[in-house]
């Protein structure tokens, strides 16, 4: 069996949350945010290996948070870097000595409400030879792209069919020998621009599938002020469910 490390990237400063701590250090229902990612990866199965890249100045919050929660598969707890995409780089040099046939799932520290049952389904994905699976769910809203007008302002450049788009979430699990070859392409491209490391396979490695399971709706990124408090309520929602269930 391949071996699967889950990579928690926690890196970002969180300036669209503001204030003095980066949000994944923020209290969810008493524990930081960062924590109930954690204990996600610790609780899946399916994976072996935990490792946190985070933003270098408070490296020792998560090590105490790691130690004090039992997190027993953390193995590393290391710097991010300045952007997503190089916390993405650093990860990939952290599992340098893993064969091209192990896994490795990227996950945002600031989605606290992965589902195991989305952990498992990456790892299913990738087991049954997807090289690159995606966790997404549709749009109930239209999205439009769109091109800058007159002073300013925006305005609607085209409307893509929505029955063709979905939402982005992590985790994002790849085959390391595609995920290297990926980023061996783009971190050549003086032209590099990622939001997520699946948009870096299919740029870089257009001929290979990048396959897609369902997210859920509770898999939010904690991104802008008052998304913990949404994070907050559907974690309730959540344990009402399973209490009823
Ligand atoms: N240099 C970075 C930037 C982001 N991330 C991580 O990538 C995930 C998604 O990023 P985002 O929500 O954009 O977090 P921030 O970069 O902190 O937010 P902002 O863009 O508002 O500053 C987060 O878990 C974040 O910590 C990272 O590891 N390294
Ligand atoms: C990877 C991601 O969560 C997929 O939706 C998203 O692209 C991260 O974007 P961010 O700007 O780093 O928050």
């Amino acid at each position: 069996m391949p071996h699967v490390t889950a990579a928690i990237l926690a890196g970002g400063v969180g300036a669209r949350m503001g204030g003095p701590l980066p949000k994944q250090l923020l209290p969810l229902a008493g524990r930081p945010i960062i924590e109930h990612s954690i204990a996600a990866f610790q609780a899946a199965p399916e994976v072996d290996e935990i490792a946190v890249f985070m933003v270098p100045e408070h490296l020792p919050e998560v090590e105490r948070i790691v130690k004090d929660s039992g997190a027993g598969k953390v193995s590393a707890v290391l710097p991010g870097g300045a952007t997503r995409t190089q916390s993405s780089t650093a990860a990939l040099r952290a599992v340098a000595g893993r064969g091209d046939g192990d896994l490795l799932l990227i996950h945002d520290a600031v989605r606290p409400l992965v589902a195991g049952a989305t952990i498992g389904a990456v790892v299913e994905a990738l087991l049954a030879g997807a090289g690159a699976v995606g966790v997404a769910v549709p749009s109930s809203d239209t999205v439009v792209r769109v091109a800058a007008g007159l002073g300013g302002t925006e305005t609607v450049a085209e409307v893509p069919p929505r029955s063709e788009l979905r939402r982005m979430q992590t985790p994002q699990g790849f085959r390391l020998g595609v995920l290297r070859r990926a980023y061996d392409l783009a971190l050549a491209d003086p032209a590099l621009v990622a939001t997520d490391d699946c948009g870096v396979v299919l740029r870089y490695l257009p001929g290979e599938p990048v396959r897609i399971v369902a997210g859920t709706e509770s898999n939010i990124k904690v991104t802008h002020p008052g998304d913990v408090e949404v994070a907050e309520a559907l974690l309730r929602r959540d344990a009402d469910a399973g209490r009823e269930g």
